[in-house]
């Protein structure tokens, strides 16, 4: 469970980030998947990272510092085809720079919106993290949004799709931060992932 959350920095440059001192973990996904809702669900704090109707709210990467012992990551949404060029370039080299160089990052959640049939940017996302050996969970979002058997038929789609593109399956996860479907596991996972860090089992 988590018990403190606060905001520590917004940056735009992944090399002004906090020393890497601690365990880190990443939310990625599309623009309006839930990242930053998802991050105020887990943590219990509703305006800890700042949420829209539209896509494209978050333009930064924004530490917060989780019960003074590691830190969850909110990033800026990919595939949102209504900035221009030169922001939308400028944001997938600032999310890759920072995927490729952070050290002490131990793991990110690709969210997937849960409605959706298989949407290729997602699949050619993971694809692109496990070349690059980003260690990824996948996280269906917005579940409550439609009934459990077709919620389940969308993520079994998914999983379908994505055994063209990479050997093994991720984990995966199933949630909704409207009803906390999913919270109590996904955190259970996260705090795992922090004590594997910090026991030096990951990364070496
Ligand atoms: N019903 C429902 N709505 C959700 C859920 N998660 C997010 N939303 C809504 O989806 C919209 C986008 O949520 P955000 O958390 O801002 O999405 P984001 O992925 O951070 O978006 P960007 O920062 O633009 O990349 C908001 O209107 C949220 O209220 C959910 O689990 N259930
Ligand atoms: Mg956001």
């Amino acid at each position: 469970m988590i018990k403190d959350a606060k905001f520590v920095i917004s940056n735009s440059n992944p090399g002004n980030c906090p020393k890497p001192d601690r365990a880190e973990i990443a939310f990625i996904g599309r623009s309006n998947v839930g990242k930053s809702s998802l991050i105020n669900s887990i943590t219990d704090k509703k305006g800890l990272a700042k949420t829209s109707q539209k896509p494209g709210k978050t333009q930064l990467i924004n530490h917060f510092m989780i019960d003074d012992r590691w830190y969850l990551v909110d990033l800026p949404g990919y595939g949102f085809a209504k900035v221009n060029k030169k922001v939308k370039d400028g944001w997938e080299i600032m999310i890759s720079t920072y995927l490729k160089k952070r050290e002490n990052l131990c793991g990110i959640c690709i969210l997937i919106d849960s409605r959706l049939p298989p949407q290729l940017i997602d699949l050619e996302f993971i694809l692109w993290c496990a070349t690059e050996g980003v260690p990824a969970v996948l996280v269906f979002t917005k579940a409550d949004k439609q009934s459990k058997n077709k919620t389940n038929q969308n993520v079994q789609a998914f999983l379908r799709k994505l055994e063209n593109y990479v050997e093994e399956a991720p984990q995966y996860f199933v949630t909704s931060a409207e009803n906390a479907t999913g919270k109590a596991e996904l955190v259970e996972f996260l705090e795992e992932l922090v004590k594997e860090y910090e026991s030096g089992t990951l990364n070496g």
